[in-house]
């Protein structure tokens, strides 16, 4: 195993001359060896870039890949021995289950018997075991996709085994229970996994340190509960959650808090420089408040929807919408309704260009 680390920018143009001729921004950032990581963020956001520059599949047109500090740039995937499961599977269809697994082991002349025994272990924890002298042909999607996932997870000593968005073609049902089994196999392994996905709860299931990504840019790599409590930047607070963080215009002015055009108090311990913000607060910390309460927004309601686990609201102030998610046994408002809704606390972030001051 190693660890990766990436000091590189990348455009698939030749003569790049703005941001938007990057696929890749400069970025500097690094994979610890074991770590379980996810590339999470919306389509064409460059994660397969990041992740074919860390396999060797593309060399990055600035800038250098370093793996336990060794200059990896242009070493071919076998070179820097990286394992890859893309999104469709690829498999062997005239050979058994077993003899796919096995395949990566008995092109790197692993004994036989060490071999049988990975492989037995591999197709235990896939759930495999009892399919290993079948063919591959006459097999299901779902299964023949776990046999790529087996067949990524087989070899002990890779560097690092990425993921392309591996569960694409799994039954829904089957995908759940696959990303946790993943995250187990993890912990029993110990292997380096980097796993490419749009999908925020596929992410925060599997890594424990996801990367969000945003058009070319990682914007912040953490825990899901650092990326929930301590958004870094707007984009992170609005694309992890459902829904997404609020955000409302703010103000400093002569030591004076402004929110959505409302005199606010501002929060005990927090210095918030003078000019233009942006206050963030997650629709689980929006609570309603008893009128006037210090650090509450006079709103009007525009839905309330029932959803099982808790009341979706939704309210209005002025032009900026909110959503909070009350506890059932709230006394329910109705549409046209003034609440005093909780904005801030301990809770609430303040940004400003779209970067986290507080
Ligand atoms: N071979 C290529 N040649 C030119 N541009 C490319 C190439 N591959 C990707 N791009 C562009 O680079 C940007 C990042 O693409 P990339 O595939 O890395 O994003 P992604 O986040 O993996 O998206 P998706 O989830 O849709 O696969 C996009 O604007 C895409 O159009």
């Amino acid at each position: 195993m190693a660890r990766i680390s990436l000091d590189l920018a990348h455009s698939y143009q030749p003569h790049p001359r703005q941001d938007s001729d990057y696929a890749l921004l400069p970025l500097e950032m690094a994979f610890e060896d074991g770590g379980a990581y996810a590339l999470l963020g919306p389509s064409g956001c460059g994660k397969s870039t990041m992740l074919n520059i860390m396999s060797g599949l593309l060399v990055p047109s600035h800038g250098k890949v370093l793996f336990d500090g060794r200059d990896m740039t242009r070493a071919s995937p076998q070179e820097r021995n990286i394992a890859q499961v893309f999104q469709f599977p690829v498999v062997y269809d005239t050979m058994t289950v077993a003899e796919n697994l096995a395949f990566p082991l008995k092109n790197r002349k692993v004994p036989e018997q060490q071999i049988r025994r990975r492989v037995g272990q591999i197709a235990e924890m896939l759930e495999l075991s009892g399919q290993l002298d079948q063919r591959a042909a006459g097999l299901s999607a779902d299964a023949k996709q776990k046999i790529s996932l087996g067949r990524g997870l087989v070899r002990p000593d890779v560097a690092a085994v990425l993921f392309d968005e591996p569960l694409t073609v799994i039954d829904p049902r089957l995908k759940w229970q696959l990303r946790r089994k993943l995250k187990q196999i993890h912990h029993e392994l110990q292997l380096t996994l980097i796993y490419v996905t749009h999908d925020q709860v596929e992410a925060l299931t599997f890594a424990d340190q996801v990367v969000v990504m945003t058009r070319g840019r990682a914007l912040q790599t953490g825990s899901a509960d650092a990326l929930f409590e301590r958004p870094r930047h707007v984009f992170v607070g609005y694309f992890i959650g459902s829904p997404g963080m609020n955000f409302l215009p703010a103000r400093m002015e002569g030591g004076r808090l402004d929110v959505a055009g409302h005199r606010l108090q501002i929060p005990a311990g927090r210095a918030l420089p003078a000019g233009g913000l942006q206050v963030g607060v997650r629709p689980e910390y929006l609570a309603l408040a008893p009128a006037q309460q210090p650090g509450a927004l006079p709103c009007t309601v525009s839905q309330v929807q029932d959803i099982g686990t808790c009341l979706m609201l939704t309210a209005k102030v002025g032009e900026h919408t909110l959503k909070a998610r009350l506890s059932p046994a709230t006394r329910l408002p109705s549409a046209g309704d003034t609440v005093w809704l909780q904005v801030l606390g301990e809770h609430t972030c303040f940004y400003r260009n779209e970067e986290l001051l507080a």
